[in-house]
This record gives C-alpha cells, sequence and structure tokens, in this order.
C-alpha cells in the first residue's frame, strides 16, 4: 500500500469530492464519523469529552466529532484555540452546527486554557496535515499544557504539531497522543521510532479516499498489508519434491555462539525450504545434528570460527551468512572470498555486515542485485555511516541500496526495506516481544528459505519480514510479551504461513 506525502493527501481529498460530486463538509462528515465509531468503541459514554479544535479542517473535524458525540450522549466541552476569524469554511459551517448545548469556549490568551480534571479524556483537533510550521505562542502553551496535565489525549489524524512527511525542526512542542487515529492511510511520521512518544498507538479508519486517485500517484514509499503479502504468497505444487523449493546453505555460528545457527536454520526448515545444510565450525558438529536433525551439517576445520568456504559452492540456490560467525581475521577472508565468487542471491546478516562495513574493498566488491542486507539501527549505521535522525536513517538507507544495488531490511518495531530502484516498504507486523535475543536469527533463516523458494529478492525481504513479525504477534497470543523467545517465533511460524494461506474475509 502506498504512503502518501501531506500534499498528495490534500490532492486525494479534492479529486475525491470532484469524483463524487460532493461537498468537502460531507467529506469532513465522514472523517469524523469515521473517528466517532473508533471513540465509541474506545470509550464509555460516562467519559467527559474536551475537544480542543484549531483554526483549520483538523479543527472542523474536531467540531463535527463533539456534534457527534454529543448525540451518542458524551458529555462534551469544545475549546477553540486563536482567531476564528481566519477559520475555514468547513470549520465555520461546523461551527454553525455544534448544538447549543456543547459549551464551546475561545481560548484567546493562556489564562483562558482551562484546568483539566485528573483523569481527563482528550480529543487534540488543533492541527492535521495542514502543519505549515513549528507551534508557537498560544498553541505551543496550550499543547505544553495538555501533556502535562496526565490526560489521555486522543489526536485527530496527526498528534498536533508532528509534521507529516518530514523533520519537525528540533525543540519544537508537539502533542504526545495515547492514540492517533488517522484517515484512510497512515502517515509516514508514524513509522520512524523517533516519534513514539507523541504518535502513541496508531489507527487508520477507511473514509472512501478516491481508489483511482492513489492508484496513479507516484511514491516511492509504502507500507506492507496483510493483502499485499498474500499476493505474493506461491502455492505449493502437488508433484514437487524437495528439488522444487531450493537448496539453502547457511554459514552460521561459532564458539559460544551456535544457537545462532540453530534458531536460523530451523526458522528456514519452518518456511518452507527444500535442502538446508549448515556449514558451522567443528564445535557446533554435535549441538546441529541434535538440534536440527533434518539439516545437514557441514564442519568448518577450524573448531571455534568460520574459515572457509565449503566445495562445490554452486550447488545451493541462496547462502545466509551472518549469525553467530564472528570477526575474526580468517572469518573476514572467507566473507571476501564468499561476495568476490558467489554467484548466489546472499542474505547477509550480523557479524558478516560488520565484516563488510569495515572494509570498503568488500563493499565495492559486493555483487549487484543479488544481496539482501538484514542490519539492526547499529550494524546499519556501521555498514551506511551514522546520521542524527530517522529522516536522514530513511534516506541513507535509499542511497545506500541505490549506490551498491542491493536490498536491505532495517530491522525494528517497523522494519524498513530499501530496495535497489529507491524504493522503501515499511512492515505492519511485530510486537515489543520480538525484542529478544535470537529473533534476528530467525529472520535470516526466513529470507534465506524464501529466496530458495525462488522468490525475488524484493519480494523475499516483504514476505519474510511480515511473516516474521506476524509469527511474533500469534506468539503474543499465547506467551504474552515479555516471555517470548526466538525459538517461539519459530513455532509460531507454521501458523502464520497459514494465516497467509486463509483467504482475507
Ligand atoms: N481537506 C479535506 O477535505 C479533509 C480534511 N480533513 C482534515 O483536515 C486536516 C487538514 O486540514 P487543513 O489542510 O485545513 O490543515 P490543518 O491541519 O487543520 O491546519 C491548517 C490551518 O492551520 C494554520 N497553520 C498551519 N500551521 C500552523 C502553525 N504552526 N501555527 C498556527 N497556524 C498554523 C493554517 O493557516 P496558515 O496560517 O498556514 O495560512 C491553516 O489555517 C486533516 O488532517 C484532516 O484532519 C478531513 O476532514 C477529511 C477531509
Ligand atoms: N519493538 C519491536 N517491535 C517489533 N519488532 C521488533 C521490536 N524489537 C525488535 N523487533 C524485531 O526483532 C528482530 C531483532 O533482530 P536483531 O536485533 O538482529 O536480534 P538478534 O541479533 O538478537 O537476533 C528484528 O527482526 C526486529 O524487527
Ligand atoms: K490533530
Amino acid at each position: 500500500m502506498k504512503l502518501l506525502t501531506a500534499a498528495q493527501i490534500r490532492e486525494a481529498d479534492a479529486y475525491t469530492i470532484q469524483e463524487e460530486n460532493m461537498a468537502s463538509l460531507e467529506l469532513m462528515e465522514r472523517a469524523a464519523r469515521a473517528f466517532t465509531g473508533w471513540f465509541e468503541n474506545k470509550f464509555l459514554p460516562t467519559e467527559e469529552v474536551f475537544v480542543f479544535c484549531g483554526p483549520g479542517n483538523n479543527g472542523g473535524d474536531g467540531l463535527a466529532v463533539a456534534r457527534l458525540l454529543h448525540q451518542r450522549k458524551y458529555k462534551v466541552q469544545v475549546f477553540i484555540v486563536g482567531d476564528t476569524a481566519k477559520a475555514s469554511e468547513d470549520f465555520k459551517a461546523n461551527l454553525e452546527r455544534l448544538p447549543e448545548e456543547v459549551q464551546a469556549q475561545t481560548i484567546e490568551e493562556e489564562k483562558d486554557i482551562p484546568e483539566l480534571p485528573l483523569i481527563a479524556c482528550v480529543v487534540d483537533a488543533l492541527f492535521g496535515t495542514g502543519l505549515t510550521r513549528p507551534l508557537t505562542g498560544l498553541y505551543e502553551e496550550v499543547v505544553e499544557q495538555l501533556n502535562n496535565s496526565g490526560a489521555c489525549i486522543t489526536s485527530i489524524d496527526m498528534p498536533s504539531g508532528l509534521y507529516t512527511d518530514s523533520q519537525t525542526p528540533e525543540g519544537c512542542t508537539i502533542i504526545k497522543a495515547d492514540n492517533t487515529i488517522s484517515f484512510q492511510l497512515p502517515k509516514l511520521a508514524f513509522f520512524l521510532p523517533q516519534h513514539e512518544e507523541y504518535v502513541g498507538d496508531w489507527q487508520v479508519v477507511p473514509i472512501g479516499l478516491s481508489e483511482q486517485f492513489v492508484s496513479g500517484v507516484e511514491t516511492d514509499l509504502y507500507y506492507t498489508s496483510r493483502r499485499d503479502v498474500q499476493q505474493l504468497l506461491k502455492p505449493r505444487r502437488k508433484f514437487s519434491h524437495k528439488g522444487t523449493y531450493g537448496h539453502a546453505l547457511l554459514l552460521c555460528g561459532g564458539y559460544g555462539k551456535m544457537g545462532a545457527a540453530v534458531l536460523a536454520a530451523r526458522a528456514c526448515l519452518r518456511s518452507g525450504v527444500g535442502l538446508l545444510t549448515i556449514q558451522a565450525p567443528s564445535a557446533g558438529y554435535t549441538v546441529l545434528q541434535t538440534a536440527v536433525p533434518e539439516a545437514m551439517t557441514l564442519t568448518d576445520p577450524n573448531r571455534r570460527h568460520l574459515s572457509e568456504l565449503p566445495e562445490a559452492i554452486d550447488k545451493f540456490d541462496v547462502i545466509g551468512v551472518g549469525p553467530g560467525i564472528g570477526t575474526e581475521p580468517p572469518t573476514k577472508t572467507a566473507i571476501g572470498q564468499l561476495l568476490a565468487t558467489s554467484s548466489h542471491p546472499l542474505v547477509i546478516d550480523a557479524d558478516a555486515i560488520n565484516i563488510i562495513a569495515g572494509s570498503d574493498r568488500l563493499k565495492e566488491q559486493l555483487p549487484k542485485n543479488k544481496v539482501i542486507f538484514t542490519p539492526h539501527p547499529k550494524e546499519f549505521e556501521r555498514l551506511a555511516g551514522k546520521v542524527n535522525n530517522d529522516y536522514e536513517r530513511l534516506q541513507r538507507l535509499r542511497d545506500f541500496c541505490q549506490e551498491h544495488q542491493c536490498y536491505i531490511t532495517l530491522k525494528g518495531s517497523h522494519t524498513a526495506i530499501g530496495t535497489p530502484s529507491g524504493k522503501v516498504y515499511f512492515n505492519t507486523t511485530g510486537n515489543s516481544g520480538m525484542a529478544t535475543g535470537g529473533t534476528g536469527d530467525v529472520l535470516t533463516g526466513v529470507i534465506t528459505a524464501l529466496v530458495g523458494q525462488q522468490y525475488n529478492l524484493e519480494e523475499a525481504c516483504i514476505l519474510g519480514v511480515y511473516v516474521h513479525g506476524l509469527a511474533g504477534d500469534l506468539a503474543l497470543r499465547t506467551v504474552g510479551d515479555i516471555g517470548m523467545t526466538a525459538s517461539d517465533l519459530i513455532d509460531h511460524l507454521p501458523k502464520a504461513f497459514m494465516c497467509l494461506q486463509q483467504p482475507m474475509s
């Protein structure tokens, strides 16, 4: 699914209004109804609701929401901040529609800002996607007081003060929402870790924006929906055999880190690979043969770390390398040989990333359109350099993928997948239970298996990251977030694939 900029969202609104031959006020009413539907499911009508409205259409939404909540028996108070002389037409229309019983006050100076009860329910309708500059003066003061009030804040469309798709200048005041309910499409800002305390939990509610407009609009930013990945999933064929689904090689494990090889291997097998061979330091032989009996095990001549590539490496369809391998000099040499000689797709993780990050020569040797890197942010920084904020990191991700013609899954709460053509896909599955050692090794195994099954590299990244997060979400239901381990993810991979095989309701 596409992510749109604030400017494109404005165009989508205008296009929809024209296409459906309706008044813009009607689209605002739809938005207000969609928001109110979510609100009713979340908060009981016994709640006293304080709606803070700005001068634009976001404020107009707030006024419409206040009216709808009043109709649904909530006790509502409205506060209009600033000068309404400049207010938008739809704001003015909704102000007129506000029933007399709903108290509406104007905040014209600091002393007008109300003191809220200890447990207050606030709707933030100050600014949405039309924000053009940092909040100052009265707006800044209101937002600061709301943030300090301890109120439960729900933002309409955007937390007020946060830029939709570019870096908000340093030190600006922004609403710290508990929930953000966004219209039709999530906004780029929601996917960036630096905005966690402002956006809170976000959800999207549909308002029927023109599908024709959205399908025609140009963007290189996407987020993955269940529907997107279901379309990628390949059925297994009746007359297929293990040779149909690829022979993967994992170069993983080291003395004291043989578990990384076990996790990657078990995840690879649970993701549909036909055959799996692991090459690991000889100290791992018994461990691997015992823990992963389905895999074949080759031993490196070195007892403790990887020092050689296997013979006949060409027979493999894909090679996953990195988890647990360390950065000893013979391992560095082996990684250099791999990059120089391998004609296969490579899934490169962990210490293999660190080794390449430390050598410009190795970076130059990266085979084009054959490599997937799976770094966490620290590994990415080693590979691509330091950045000052999440927007810079995103740009660096695109630049690196384009320069080296590679794929990168930059791991995190919303893993960002960069492609050689400069596209970025944000993942939408996963949870904080996955923030535990070994879950990255699992991802390496999953993606390696998918490449082995002839998914192209872009598909393997998108599907692999999604199903890995989905396994985490399914594990959440059985073991919760605190007790979740990487092995739980592996155990839930089969169920995750089964979920994707179910038709969407
Ligand atoms: N379009 C539609 O049909 C639909 C839109 N919808 C809703 O509308 C929202 C977008 O509405 P919007 O474009 O009116 O922008 P909004 O966020 O209310 O703010 C703009 C106003 O604020 C002002 N301003 C900006 N920055 C400022 C600052 N720092 N400090 C002070 N003032 C500042 C700016 O005036 P300026 O001074 O820049 O001329 C202008 O007056 C969107 O998020 C969604 O909620 C839905 O109802 C669906 C249908
Ligand atoms: N808060 C979170 N929400 C969703 N996914 C997460 C979260 N924290 C970590 N993950 C996922 O868990 C994995 C962690 O990988 P990584 O840091 O490489 O772990 P390790 O090196 O221990 O295997 C990544 O796939 C990441 O996206
Ligand atoms: K808002």
